[in-house]
C-alpha cells in the first residue's frame, strides 16, 4: 500500500511530515510525501517557516501521482490559500481517500496556515474530503461557532459535513479531565465516541499529525471508517502513553512503541 502525505516538514522530527511517514512506516505502508512549507522547529518551538512555492508543490504532486498507485493521501499544514487551490485542484475527480487534518496553530502558538486561507479551505479542499479530523479550536474556526457543550460540538460537526465531507473526527485532546475523548460523525451514522485514559505528560508535539497518518494508513489498506478511526485512536494513544522525553521543551510521541505492543491499547466505544 502507498499513502501520500502534503504538509509541512518538522526539523524537529515529531510532527508534520516526519511524524506522517514515521507512522506510515510503522503501520507498514510505504509514505511518499509532499512537502509544503519547511519549519526551523524543535521541541520549543517554531523558529522559522520557508514556504515552498506553488508551483514546486505541483511539481511535486504530479512526480508522485504520475508513479506511483496511491491509495489515501492526508493533507496537514498548507500555510496558504495558493497551495490549498493548488492540491485541491490536483486531486480533484482522482475518487482518492483524502484525510484533511486543519493544521492551523502549533502548540506553542506559531501560524501554521494563513489566516486568509480559511475560505479556500472550506470551499476547495474540505468538498473533497473523506475525512476531517479537528481539534476544537480549529472546528470553531471552520464552523465560525463557539463550542462550550456537547449541543454545539454536534452542531458544529454537521456544519462541517455539510461541506461535503464524510467523516469527521473532532479531537477533544485540549480539553479538561482525565479522559482523552475523541467524538465521531459519520454521515448518516449515529455519531460515537472513543475515549481512553488521559496520560499526563507535556510530550503531545505532533499528536494530531500522528493521528491522521494512522487514520490514513489504516484506510489506505482498505479498513472502513469505524476501524481505522479506532486503530488510529489505539496508535496515538499508545504513542503518548509511552513517552521518549526528548528535547528541552514539548516533546515528540513514541511512534515505535504500537508494533512493539504489537496495537495493545484499551479503548472505550460509546
Ligand atoms: N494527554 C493525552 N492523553 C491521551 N490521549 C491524548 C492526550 N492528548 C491528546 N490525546 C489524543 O491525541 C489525539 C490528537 O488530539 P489533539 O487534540 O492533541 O490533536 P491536535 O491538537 O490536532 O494536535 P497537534 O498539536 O499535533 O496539532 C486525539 O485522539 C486525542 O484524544
Ligand atoms: C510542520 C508542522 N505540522 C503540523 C504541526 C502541528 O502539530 C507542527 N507543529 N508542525
Amino acid at each position: 500500500m502507498i499513502t501520500l502525505t502534503i504538509a509541512g516538514s518538522d526539523s524537529g522530527g515529531g510532527a508534520g511530515i516526519q511524524a506522517d511517514i514515521k507512522t506510515f512506516q510503522e503501520l507498514g505502508v510505504f509514505g511518499t510525501s509532499v512537502i509544503t512549507a519547511l519549519t526551523a522547529q524543535n521541541t520549543l518551538g517554531v523558529h522559522g517557516i520557508f514556504p515552498t512555492t506553488v508551483q514546486f508543490v505541483e511539481a511535486q504532486l504530479k512526480a508522485v501521482l504520475e508513479d506511483f498507485n496511491v491509495t489515501a493521501i492526508k493533507t496537514g499544514m498548507l500555510f496558504n490559500s495558493e497551495i490549498i487551490e493548488c492540491v485541491a485542484a490536483t486531486l480533484k475527480n482522482r475518487g482518492l481517500p483524502l484525510i484533511v487534518d486543519p493544521v492551523m496553530i502549533a502548540k506553542g502558538g506559531a501560524s501554521l496556515l494563513q489566516q486568509e486561507s480559511i475560505q479556500a479551505l472550506k470551499n476547495k479542499l474540505l468538498p473533497i474530503a473523506t475525512v476531517c479530523t479537528p481539534n476544537i479550536p480549529e472546528a470553531e474556526v471552520i464552523s465560525g461557532r463557539s463550542i462550550h457543550t456537547e449541543q454545539e460540538l454536534f452542531l458544529a460537526a454537521q456544519d462541517i459535513i455539510s461541506l461535503g465531507v464524510q467523516c469527521v473526527v473532532m479531537k477533544g485532546g485540549h480539553l479538561a479531565g482525565d479522559k482523552a475523548i475523541d467524538a465521531v460523525f459519520i454521515k448518516g451514522e449515529v455519531p460515537f465516541v472513543l475515549e481512553t485514559n488521559r496520560f499526563e505528560t507535556k510530550h503531545t508535539h505532533g499528536t494530531g499529525c500522528t493521528f491522521s497518518a494512522a487514520l490514513t494508513a489504516e484506510i489506505a489498506k482498505g479498513k472502513s471508517l469505524q476501524e481505522a478511526v479506532l486503530e488510529a485512536k489505539k496508535f496515538v494513544h499508545l504513542a503518548i502513553s509511552n513517552p521518549l522525553n526528548i528535547g528541552h521543551g514539548f516533546g515528540p510521541t513514541n511512534h515505535f512503541v504500537y508494533r512493539q505492543l504489537e496495537g495493545k491499547c484499551d479503548v472505550v466505544c460509546h
